[in-house]
């Protein structure tokens, strides 16, 4: 069934978490069988008559990285937004198709996209902390929601920045502003404050690109962490990062999909010419 989405002009941005504190679940192992969390099927959007992406038909893999590379403008971020309906957001933006999340079409129009944003959190490519202490970028979205206790909000804040690696660093200055974080601990405090949301999806937007080297390794090492409580899903330019990051790798270009699969087989063995010829940087 096809279900065309309109944008909507009342959206504020991505909200606060809704329920209590997430137990810790390891999930999956690296090696067992994956399981489709998220089904996309004849996905198209457009800007305007734009049309920007074609045809999508893919799964995304519970408890598994899922990344998206390409050339710039071949729509992958344009793809990645439309998951958490980020795109209402942009006048002119609209889709067909499908993407399910536990049998419902996210895209439908009755979809509420409050909780939806729950459901996926996402971190952009520069970090964006509010002009607040630490412990305020954790808790501010609670507050809001939900009635947490003053020790409840202290735990979802010290479990929310241990699940993004970054209790040790912040621990003892959680009053000081979170401008003054580097940028690598401010990407990771975003990473913090969309997992105390408790998401089942985690998107992803180039995450790393404003980052050092050192910065960039400790979200990919946070990743594979994160991964057994969260799926995920990354738009990455950087092809080292998707090989080492990533279990499933989708090619893009020109709006289409050209290639999905297993990142290793993508990487070493690429079915399709133009995946071959990006990943071995001859173009893009
Ligand atoms: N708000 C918008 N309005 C109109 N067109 C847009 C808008 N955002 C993106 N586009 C167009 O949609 C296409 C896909 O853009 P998108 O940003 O999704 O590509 P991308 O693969 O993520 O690129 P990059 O890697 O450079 O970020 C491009 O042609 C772009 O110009």
């Amino acid at each position: 069934m096809t279900d065309s989405v309109q944008p909507q002009s009342d959206l504020a941005a991505p909200p606060p978490p809704t329920a209590a504190l997430r137990e810790a679940d390891a999930t999956a192992p690296a090696d067992s069988a994956s399981e489709a969390l998220v089904q996309i099927k004849n996905f198209n959007c457009w800007y305007g008559d734009f049309h920007a992406v074609h045809n999508i038909d893919m799964d995304i893999a519970k408890n598994r990285v899922t990344a998206f590379i390409g050339p710039s403008g071949c729509g992958k971020s344009t793809f990645l937004r439309w998951i958490n309906r980020m795109n209402d957001l942009i006048a002119g933006a609209r889709a067909e198709g499908t993407i399910d999340l536990h049998g419902e079409n996210l895209l439908a129009k009755g979809t509420d996209v409050v909780t939806l944003r729950r459901k996926i959190g996402m971190v952009f490519q520069k970090p964006n902390p509010f002009p607040k202490s630490i412990y305020d970028n954790i808790a501010f979205g609670p507050r809001l929601h939900l009635k947490l206790s003053k020790s409840e909000t202290d735990d979802l804040v010290e479990s929310s920045l241990k699940g993004a690696a970054l209790w040790n660093e912040v621990k003892d200055r959680l009053k000081q502003s979170a401008l003054g974080l580097s940028g690598g601990q401010q990407q990771r405090l975003c990473i913090a404050r969309a997992i105390a949301a408790q998401p089942e999806i985690l998107l992803m937007d180039e995450p790393c690109s404003a980052l050092d080297p050192k910065s960039t390794v400790a979200i990919e090492d946070l990743m594979d962490e994160l991964k057994k409580h969260y799926t995920i899903a990354i738009v990455t330019h950087n092809m080292q990062q998707a090989a080492r990051a990533s279990d499933f790798t989708a090619f893009m270009f020109e709006g289409n999909l050209i290639e999905f699969g297993d990142t290793r087989k993508v990487f070493t063995n690429p079915e399709n010419e133009r995946t071959e010829n990006y990943i071995t940087g001859r173009f893009g």
